[in-house]
């Protein structure tokens, strides 16, 4: 697709986790199952995010990685610490945090456009007025042209994009993104990775993002955050020092080799 351009376009906004933007201070979180059998998902996670910075958060399938991103979106409760959001406690959902999801869940009867302007007529405010902003997300995708097409006549990436601009629209300063590339074929998936980040330098985002996957995780990132296995704790926190703007071609390169040797030896070492 639009690999070469984007890769001129990324600049790497200066993160800063000196100005946290999200903070977890010794989160932990208990399931109660219908039995009453308590099963503790997250044990005392301390964490933050600089703003303008990008973490990744890897770890393996059940540690908890979901559940701490439904906690950041006040979807769910934590059972015991705190998370901080511009350094007040987080109590409700805010305008202030994008989510987008591994499926993009578009509403298969409203139009490109009218999908991009759903949270705008949620919150009551009026879509025409934020249609040219739709219509420039839309193109900064690469999706100009499709805002009357509906979902169906979309690919899995167009659709992720379609969601992307959705969670874009009011303008959050922090984007949380749970595994938004795991149901994309594997180019998609790095051809969006690498639009994401040109996203990012562009509109000076905050983005956490949930991912499975240690050569995502290690390009994309600022700082790769690596959770245990259940219950999920931060086993390391390590900064990604590759120079940006970031390509594919970069996971032949020594200093890749080494990130990805290390995040494995940690991943193996917390017990798996
Ligand atoms: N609503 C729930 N009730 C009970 N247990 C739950 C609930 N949601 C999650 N869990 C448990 O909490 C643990 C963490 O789940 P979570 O979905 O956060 O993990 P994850 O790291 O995102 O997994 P994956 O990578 O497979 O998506 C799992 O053991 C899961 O079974």
């Amino acid at each position: 697709m639009r690999r070469s351009s984007a890769r001129a376009a990324e600049l790497a906004p200066a993160p800063s986790t000196d100005d946290p933007i999200l903070q977890f201070r010794n989160l932990s979180m208990d399931y109660t199952g219908r039995s009453g059998r308590v099963t503790r998902a997250l044990d005392g996670i301390d964490a933050s995010v600089g703003r303008d910075e990008f973490v990744t958060l890897l770890g393996p399938s059940g540690c908890g990685k979901s559940t701490l991103m439904k906690i950041a979106a006040s979807v769910v409760r934590a059972t015991g610490g705190e998370v901080l959001f511009e350094g007040r406690p987080l109590a409700k959902p805010t305008s202030r945090i994008g989510m987008v999801f591994q499926q993009p869940i578009l509403m298969p009867w409203r139009s490109v456009l009218d999908n991009v302007l759903f949270p705008i007529e949620m919150m009551g405010r009026s879509p025409r007025k934020h249609a040219e902003q739709a219509r420039e997300l839309l193109e900064l995708v690469g999706l100009k042209g499709f805002e009357s097409a509906m979902p169906s006549e979309l690919s899995g990436g167009m659709q992720q994009r379609v969601a992307i601009c959705r969670a874009l629209i009011y303008d959050p300063v922090l984007l949380m993104m749970d595994e938004p590339f795991a149901a994309l074929d594997a180019m998609t998936r790095e051809d969006l990775g690498i639009e994401l980040l040109r996203i990012w330098s562009e509109r000076r985002k905050t983005v956490l993002f949930v991912t499975h996957s240690i050569q995502e995780g290690i390009l994309l990132a600022d700082r790769v955050l690596v959770m245990t296995a259940r219950p999920g704790r931060i086993a390391a926190s390590i900064p990604i020092t590759l120079p940006r703007p970031r390509g594919m071609d970069m996971v032949s390169t020594d200093e890749y080799g080494r990130y990805a040797q290390q995040i494995r030896s940690i991943i193996a070492g917390a017990g798996h």
